[in-house]
């Protein structure tokens, strides 16, 4: 117990798991929450309190501790209980938590990504990086503490590590995200020698080649400290650092990819543009294709390269058909690359690795048949692990059921030994039947007694003097003789010798893989390129997209469809939308249900298709390449800054206005509704005015505000576009089709009606909208409307930031 105390006093903010035999055991407090989170017997040793686990369910245990949040330090034993003196060696061999799991069945395909938040002169520096599959990113952000929620709130962070200055940061994350690890780093991980760690990992004399300044490396080198620090080991399987915000491409800021519903979160899974385009094979397409979405290019020729070799698979359905076949056994190399590495990966990681440099002659045969470059194929790597692993490994090393034979010279012998002892024993049985004439004697292995003869109590009597009693069963007794007594001793030599040989054989091969990581990564990039892009030609055929041209100054989709609304709804009605750099603002109205955010989605997500280089849901698009997409969709409280729906929406429209251009879409569904309708209305008014003339983006702004369409007396780039309603004896029936003109009536009323409000509730609000709407005011209000002065505004981007 001294020795559990030792440990654990090291390992304080851990649930240790302590090696003890065939358990790994938690003692004290940590058995409380440990019995408690997995469901297991809390007992007690010399009075203390006591739970286990058994040490081959230990994959299963973990996970259900990571999942719930907790950090987990695996304690082993060093020695061999059986021969060693005195109290067996321990050492925590690893420290795990929910973003530094690497093992196959503990995670899924998705992207592990963790972030570290480190305060900046100015601003944060992010550092988000997974570590099951070296990819990192890099950047300083100027957020506020509510900016860095949002961002929180669109990735899927698997845990979050910050300074230890951030506590406010960490109990708004604790409160939002209860499930998700969040923890502080001590001041002693963040200093200057973070410089060579960093260094060392990359193995780069200098550190200029990563471009990042003096903040960023320190961020940098305690994710390496850290991770170093829990995995006992250096760390050497990260990419190099990319940028966030790159000048390749679209930055999509988390409210936008909420708002465009882009990627799945526990809400929306199913429900978004990845999952429409994941047609996806392999593990690494699903993922890369995350990482496409959410970082749409800017380049021209960058994404009509990816068009280009979309129309390539689209042309050859064939093939893209059976490249389909033989993308479905290529298995996760960029994550059996990272085992690698860690020196983590098991036997089976290998046969997977097999199994995918075996499919990949056949995928280059294709890529040739269609002219496209192939993929590494990797000779050297596919003749060692068919030299060195057998067919169907055991994924338990040290059985010499791992290493093929004529692979180790010493180990094939031993395992000869091995083999020989056990027909050795055979042939023993059948001497022995024969010389005592017992016939149902038996010759077998007890794991702890060893060899024996066994005889049944019948046959006592016929049991010859030099048989030495061993052991007395219930029906038969067991013996053992001088020869076979002989026998075991090289059986166990030969079983040890295996142990030791085949383990260190195994690691010895995953240390010599190690020099194909980069290019296994290299590997894992292109082929997910061609996953996804194969995936989006069978997107484009099956749902009926077409390719987007991009033009600078036109922005024409004809029939355009949301691509993920049109999965759901039985008939879609497809909408146009026409703008120009002279016509390029359209105030857009409409009843509450009628389509407004649907046709505002579906032209951003049709923008951020076509950026993707994927086909899109239309019959025509002509589009330029957008340098960002802003939206201020919804009305959401943010309860836990405190802030006011109208708050949060003005502060998304003050981070527009500083940020947009004319190389940007604006889609503005409903701003000013927050606040009294004489306010609402003429904020609304001024942030359009704002747009239209200085930041002069393509803007669409859906509005329950009839007097915002008289902007387009004010200035003649401004459209009034409405959706289309038929007026039925029984009420009014949605036709979800955009036309030029303003919509006449609110309906609001009518909604009301089909949202199933009691018929009385209705007929009276009919009659209080008789009484109460006064026609003379509102042309009255629309009478001192036109004659709202001009204003024009003069670019001082300085002074707009308000929150
Ligand atoms: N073009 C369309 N074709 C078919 N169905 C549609 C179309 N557009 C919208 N819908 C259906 O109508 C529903 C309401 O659409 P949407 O949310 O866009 O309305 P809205 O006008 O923005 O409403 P509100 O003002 O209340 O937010 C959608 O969930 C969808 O089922």
């Amino acid at each position: 117990m001294r020795q559990y105390l030792e440990i654990k006093e090291d390992y304080k903010d851990c649930l240790v798991l302590f090696r003890l035999g065939d358990f790994y055991e938690t003692f004290f407090e940590d058995a409380k929450i440990t019995s408690e989170a997995l469901q297991i017997t809390l007992t007690q040793r010399n009075g203390h309190p006591m739970a286990g686990i058994p040490h081959h369910a230990l994959d299963n245990y973990l996970k259900k501790l990571l999942d719930q949040g907790f950090k987990v330090a695996i304690c082993e034993q060093m020695e061999d209980p059986s021969t060693a003196k005195g109290i067996v060696k321990r050492e925590v061999t690893q420290v795990l938590t929910p973003g530094t799991v690497v093992e196959e069945n503990m995670i899924d395909e998705n992207n592990r990504y963790s972030l570290l938040i480190y305060p900046a002169k100015k601003g944060y520096v992010f550092v988000i990086f997974d570590f099951s599959t070296g990819d990192l990113y890099i950047d300083t952000f100027e957020y506020t503490e509510n900016e860095i929620m949002d961002f929180i709130s669109s990735y899927s962070f698997v845990q979050v590590l910050l300074t230890n200055n951030l506590r406010n940061i960490k109990n708004n994350i604790k409160n939002s995200y209860p499930g998700l690890y969040v923890e502080e780093l001590e001041d002693w991980y963040f200093n200057k020698n973070n410089i060579d760690i960093v260094k060392e990992s990359y193995g780069i004399l200098n550190p200029d080649v990563l471009k990042l300044n003096d903040e960023e490396i320190y961020a940098l080198g305690a994710v390496f400290k850290y991770l170093e620090v829990s995995q006992k080991q250096k760390i050497t399987h990260f990419s190099f650092p990319k940028r966030f915000k790159t000048s390749n491409n679209m930055i999509l800021d988390s409210t936008t990819i909420l708002n465009l519903g882009l990627l799945p979160n526990k809400e929306t899974k199913g429900k978004t543009l990845y999952d429409v385009l994941k047609f996806t094979k392999t593990s690494m397409g699903a993922r890369h294709l995350q990482q496409w979405i959410s970082k749409p290019l800017i380049s021209k020729k960058e994404i009509e390269e990816r068009q280009d070799i979309l129309e390539i698979f689209r042309n050859d359905q064939l093939v893209m058909e059976e490249l389909k076949e033989y993308l479905s056994a290529v298995r996760d190399v960029e994550r059996i690359a990272s085992r690698i590495s860690l020196m983590k990966a098991t036997p089976r990681d290998l046969t997977a690795l097999k199994t995918t440099l075996e499919v990949i002659p056949y995928i280059n045969e294709l890529l040739l048949m269609l002219g496209l470059e192939t993929l590494e194929e990797f000779f050297e790597l596919k003749e060692l692990l068919n030299r060195a692993i057998v067919d169907e490994p055991s994924n338990q090393i040290g059985k010499g059921k791992v290493i093929k034979e004529g692979f180790n010279e010493e180990l094939d012998q031993y395992k000869k030994i091995f083999e020989k002892s056990s027909d050795f024993l055979k042939e023993i049985e059948i001497k022995e039947k024969e010389k005592t004439g017992i016939t149902n004697l038996k010759v077998g292995r007890n794991k702890i007694y060893g060899f024996y003869i066994e005889v049944t109590k019948a046959n006592s009597d016929k049991v010859p003097g030099y048989y030495i009693r061993k052991q007395t069963l219930v029906n038969s007794e067991r013996y053992i003789t001088e020869e076979l007594r002989e026998l075991e001793e090289k059986f166990s030599i030969a079983e040890k010798k295996i142990d030791e040989l085949e383990k260190r054989i195994f690691e010895d091969l995953i240390r010599d893989l190690q020099r194909y990581v980069k290019t296994l990564k290299i590997f894992a990039e292109n082929i997910s390129k061609i996953d996804i892009l194969r995936g989006f030609a069978e997107a484009s055929i099956k749902y009926n997209y077409v390719r987007p041209i991009f033009s600078d100054n036109k922005f024409i989709i004809k029939n355009g469809r949301h691509p993920v609304v049109e999965r759901f709804v039985e008939q879609f009605t497809p909408n146009d939308i026409m703008l120009d750099e002279n016509k390029r603002f359209v105030i857009l109205t409409g009843p509450n249900m009628s389509g407004k955010s649907t046709y505002l989605r579906q032209i951003g997500i049709i923008s951020i298709m076509a950026q993707i280089g994927s086909f899109v849901p239309a019959e025509y698009a002509e589009m330029p390449i957008l340098n960002n997409i802003y939206t201020r969709i919804g009305a959401k409280d943010d309860v836990v800054s405190g802030k006011s729906t109208f708050l949060v929406e003005m502060s998304e429209v003050s981070s527009i206005l500083n940020n947009a251009d004319e190389k940007s879409l604006v889609l503005l569904d409903e701003v000013g509704r927050g606040t009294g309708t004489i306010d609402g209305i003429s904020v609304a008014w001024a942030t359009s005015e704002y747009i239209y003339q200085i930041l002069k983006s393509y803007t669409i702004f859906a509005t329950h505000y009839m007097e915002l369409t008289m902007l387009a007396d004010f200035y003649d780039g401004i459209l009034n576009k409405r959706v289309k309603v038929m007026e039925t004896e029984s009420g009014i029936i949605f036709m979800h089709k955009i036309e030029d003109g303003i919509s006449d009536k609110s309906y609001g009323i009518e909604v009301a009606k089909l949202a199933g409000l009691p018929a009385e509730v209705v007929s009276r609000a009919k009659e209080v909208m008789e009484e109460i709407s006064n026609k003379t005011e509102f042309e009255n209000k629309l009478k001192s409307m036109k004659k709202i002065k001009h204003r024009k505004y003069q670019k001082n981007t300085k002074q707009l930031k308000l929150f």
